[in-house]
């Protein structure tokens, strides 16, 4: 088995190349504007892209236009703690976080708040013991999200949105007892 750092590099060298393909962030497109237009989530936790991840913000935009009463979210880091969401709206203040993420500033126009559905951006992903496990960059931040939201009860869902040519085998890496599974990927 190679180390697990030489295979997120491999991951992401090649989700680089994939990246350039327009036809899979059409797909991409495609697939999470149709799972969003289906989901009867109140709160999307969505992400700010960084380093070929896809950039799903348009298609959440427009989303959160025909669903004026939903609300979008994005991660705030607290290093090495469980990611808390801050509401993202045209009115929020980014403010760059760790790894010059932007992030919202909570103030008066965006509080903290607590999605029940997680779209969440894949470097790699496995399909083993029919469930489907992230493999992401290193930080734990989306596992110790999930872990906290389960201890606490609290319902939501998780997507990961990933590249069907990144899926690595069994042979190739299991998880470990921290990684939480995802409950669904979507995948060009
Ligand atoms: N677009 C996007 N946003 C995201 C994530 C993501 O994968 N993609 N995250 C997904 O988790 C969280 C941020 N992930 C982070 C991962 C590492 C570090 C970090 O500070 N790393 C240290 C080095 C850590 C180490 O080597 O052990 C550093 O850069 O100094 C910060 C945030 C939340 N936001
Ligand atoms: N629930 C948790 N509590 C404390 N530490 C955790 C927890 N979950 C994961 N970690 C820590 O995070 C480290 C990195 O985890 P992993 O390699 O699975 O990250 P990742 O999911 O790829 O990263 P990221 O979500 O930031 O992209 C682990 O070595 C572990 O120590």
């Amino acid at each position: 088995m190679k180390t697990l750092n030489h295979l997120r590099q491999e991951l992401l060298a090649k989700r680089l190349d994939l990246h350039q393909d327009s036809s899979l962030r059409d797909e991409l497109e495609i697939k999470i504007s149709q799972f969003l237009n289906e989901t009867d989530a109140n709160c999307v936790g969505i992400y700010w892209p960084i380093k070929s991840e896809f950039d799903l913000r348009p298609l959440a935009l427009d989303w959160s236009a025909k669903n004026p009463k939903k609300k979008l979210a994005l991660p705030i880091v607290e290093l090495n703690k469980p990611l808390i969401f801050g509401e993202w709206n045209q009115d929020t203040t980014l403010v760059k976080g760790p790894q010059n993420i932007n992030e919202p500033l909570l103030d008066s126009f965006s509080s903290k708040i607590e999605p029940d559905l997680l779209i969440i951006p894949c470097l790699g992903w496995s399909l083993q013991d029919d469930q489907f496990w992230r493999i992401g960059y290193g930080g734990g931040y989306y596992d110790r999200t999930i872990a906290e939201f389960k201890k606490d009860k609290r319902p939501v869902k998780t997507v990961g949105v990933g590249y069907k040519a990144l899926e690595v085998k069994e042979g190739a890496w299991r998880p470990q007892s921290h990684d939480q599974a995802l409950d669904l990927m979507i995948v060009a």
